[in-house]
């Protein structure tokens, strides 16, 4: 029978018909834009012009000064080329004989010559100075950036609201500074522009200013009409590029290569692609269209008004108001106040759509602020002979629930405790409060009679090796994945690489420990899952091993993908370890059969540590750990049942 409900099954060449996309974190304030007004533009204005001169000044003083000193220099050439055009028109028009007033224009004409190279000479110099600053500014978000996405406490990477922040200021944040800083000085060079312009007009005949100011009306509603259209045409295209981007990804990208095949995925992705592609090409198309249309209508207007202007100037002239060398010199003062006013124009809304994602900045600067580590804290303590959880409980920022509850347990100098659980029990997170990655919330982490919250995080993470679940692999050397920040040292590299095994990794490289453990590189490789385990259990053994410095420990399924060989290597030097160091050492396994070796084993279930003792006290009871123990054993105990169809 057939359910009312039945899904639809895709035929294999449909495409994927993928949801509605969240909104995209770099173009959260596209919107915004769409609906400014340029009253509220102006509003925003003098704050924005204000922290791009700071920005500026901060990242290149010298450069501030010359792009206000040229800017000023071209604006003063401006006015001086426009002065000098009054003054050859009026020679020109003089009622002489044409070589007498080609020889009396002729000074006025190297004058104007002279302001038209210093307003070029100016401009470029200006140009030099705004294009030195920009990558200057850049440069200094950048740095401030990563400096604070390091500084601050870890728990601050679970906080989604910082994650946002930080994703919105490393993808936009940096870049829009430096346009912030170039469009402010686009600013100021379309201001100068006109109020040279304007400047000269007045001092020739005050009813030319009214009339500069109406040649400009067409260009605000130009520069307003282009700024909407060009939001509009992002808006429109975000989600299209979006979607092409990630099946792009999808079909291009060495991750997803081998299941695109297996899986038969190719007809359906390029199937879904063509769809959303043509879905863009409308969109496209249709905008083009309106945007065609809105130019005609704005150059209409232009034109329009500009005759409008012209009419006026010459009923001026015909009235004798003005004479005709300033008629002609207020058509060219126009013209150049059209010019700089729609650079303006397109500079102010740029300067406000970049201050609004430069203020993504502005806000993680203000909360990483919040989430760097007290200060004043005191240095971690050499050594301990027993670590001692009290009433441990914590939970993480972005997390349902908590993680641990009223964990009490104790570590000693020289041994070895396993911590088993079901996943999600609470393994990592206590082996993270262990190594100072986080604080509790409640309850006190102790080393002897020293509280973890009252030490400094850095030092205390100096004295403690850890190898993680999740470890990275770092695009250095073999040396450099197993040395990491500590001082090389030969002897050391070959005791750590012996004891994880990483020495028989590293003898299958080409260029042995110099080889590049990164496929990005030229001659780079990329080792196999438990090739990079064990370099990941070489770099904990070689940090560990460190005289007295380093007494703690922490392997956290250190050898999920090792094979049975190296994994039992790995144990024995675990042990090993800690009798040799003196270190505690914690181990954190779903291996039973490892565990058994542990002085001390600690079962978690839901956060809760619910037993703890040896190996042997464990069994003796009924609880999860034997039950956990027996499902593994019987599975290598169970007889093997004959395959069916074979004799
Ligand atoms: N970064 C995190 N943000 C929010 N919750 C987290 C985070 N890491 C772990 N948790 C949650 O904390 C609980 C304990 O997780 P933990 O990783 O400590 O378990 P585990 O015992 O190590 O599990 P596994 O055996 O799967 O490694 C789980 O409910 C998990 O969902």
């Amino acid at each position: 029978m057939r359910t009312r409900h039945a899904v639809k099954e895709p035929a294999p060449d449909d495409g994927l018909d993928l949801p509605e996309l969240a909104p995209p974190q770099w173009n959260r304030h596209g919107s915004t834009m769409l609906d400014s007004s340029w009253i509220r533009i102006a509003r925003h204005m003098p704050s924005l012009l204000g922290r791009a001169t700071t920005l500026a000044w901060r990242s290149g003083p010298g450069d501030v000064v010359a792009t206000v000193l040229f800017n000023l220099g071209s604006g003063a050439a401006t006015a001086w080329a426009l002065v000098a055009t009054t003054a050859v028109l009026t020679e020109l028009f003089a009622e002489v004989p044409t070589p007498e007033r080609m020889a009396s224009a002729l000074p006025s004409l190297l004058l104007l010559l002279a302001a038209l190279v210093a307003r070029g000479g100016c401009g470029a110099l200006a140009g030099r100075a705004q294009a030195r600053l920009e990558p200057k500014v850049v440069l200094t978000a950048e740095r401030r950036l990563l400096r604070d996405a390091t500084a601050v406490e870890l728990r601050s990477f679970d906080d989604s609201d910082f994650h946002d922040h930080l994703f919105r200021s490393r993808t936009r944040g940096c870049d829009e500074a430096g346009a912030l800083v170039r469009q402010s000085a686009d600013v100021l060079t379309g201001l100068v522009g006109i109020v040279a312009a304007a400047g000269v007009l007045s001092a020739l005949h005050p009813v030319l200013v009214p009339l500069l100011l109406l040649a400009m009306v067409p260009q605000w509603w130009g520069a307003s009409a282009s700024a909407r259209m060009r939001y509009r045409m992002l808006l429109a295209f975000t989600e299209g590029h979006r979607r092409k981007y990630m099946l792009e990804q999808l079909m291009t990208s060495r991750d997803s290569a081998a299941e695109v095949r297996s899986f038969t995925m190719e007809r359906r992705l390029l199937t879904e692609f063509d769809r959303v592609a043509r879905r863009e090409l409308d969109v496209h198309l249709g905008l083009a269209t309106r945007q065609s249309m809105v130019r005609l209508a704005g150059d209409a207007a232009g034109g329009l008004v500009t005759a409008g202007v012209f009419a006026v100037l010459a009923l001026l002239l015909t009235q004798g108001v003005v004479p005709i060398a300033v008629a002609g010199t207020a058509v060219v003062a126009v013209r150049v106040a059209q010019g700089a006013l729609a650079n303006a124009l397109h500079a102010v809304t740029r300067v406000y759509e970049s201050g609004l994602y430069f203020s993504d900045l502005v806000a993680f600067h203000r909360q990483a602020r919040s989430l760097l580590p007290r200060p004043g804290l005191k240095p971690a303590p050499t050594g301990f002979e027993r670590i001692e959880l009290r009433d441990v409980t914590f939970g993480y920022p972005s997390g349902e629930g908590t993680a641990l509850k009223d964990v009490t347990l104790t570590l000693h100098r020289g041994r070895t405790i396993a911590l088993v659980g079901e996943n999600g029990s609470g393994k990592s997170t206590l082996a993270k409060l262990l190594s100072g990655l986080y604080t509790p919330q409640k309850g006190v982490v102790l080393w002897d009679d020293t509280d973890l919250s009252e030490v400094d995080g850095v030092s205390l993470r100096e004295r403690v090796s850890v190898i993680a679940q999740d470890h990275t692999h770092w695009p250095l050397t073999a040396r450099g994945n197993t040395v990491m920040s500590s001082p090389n040292d030969a002897e050391r590299l070959t005791r750590a690489a012996t004891a994880a095994q990483a020495d028989r990794v590293v003898a299958r490289f080409e260029h042995g420990w110099e080889t590049l453990l990164d496929k990005r590189f030229l001659h780079g490789v990329e080792p196999s899952g438990g090739q990079w385990q064990r370099l990941a259990a070489a770099r904990s053994f070689y940090r560990g091993d460190d005289g007295d410095a380093v007494p703690l420990l922490i392997a956290d399924e250190p050898t999920a993908a090792m094979d049975a060989r190296a994994e039992h290597g790995f144990f024995a030097s675990v042990h090993d370890h800690a009798r040799r160091t003196g270190a505690a050492v914690v181990l954190i396994t779903h291996r039973l059969a490892s565990v058994r070796m542990a002085d001390h084993i600690v079962v978690l279930e839901r956060g809760r540590v619910i037993a703890q003792g040896t190996h042997d006290e464990l069994m003796a009871g009924d609880g999860l750990y034997r039950e956990l123990w027996e499902l593994q054993a019987s599975a290598y105990r169970a007889p093997s049942t004959p395959h069916p169809g074979r004799p």
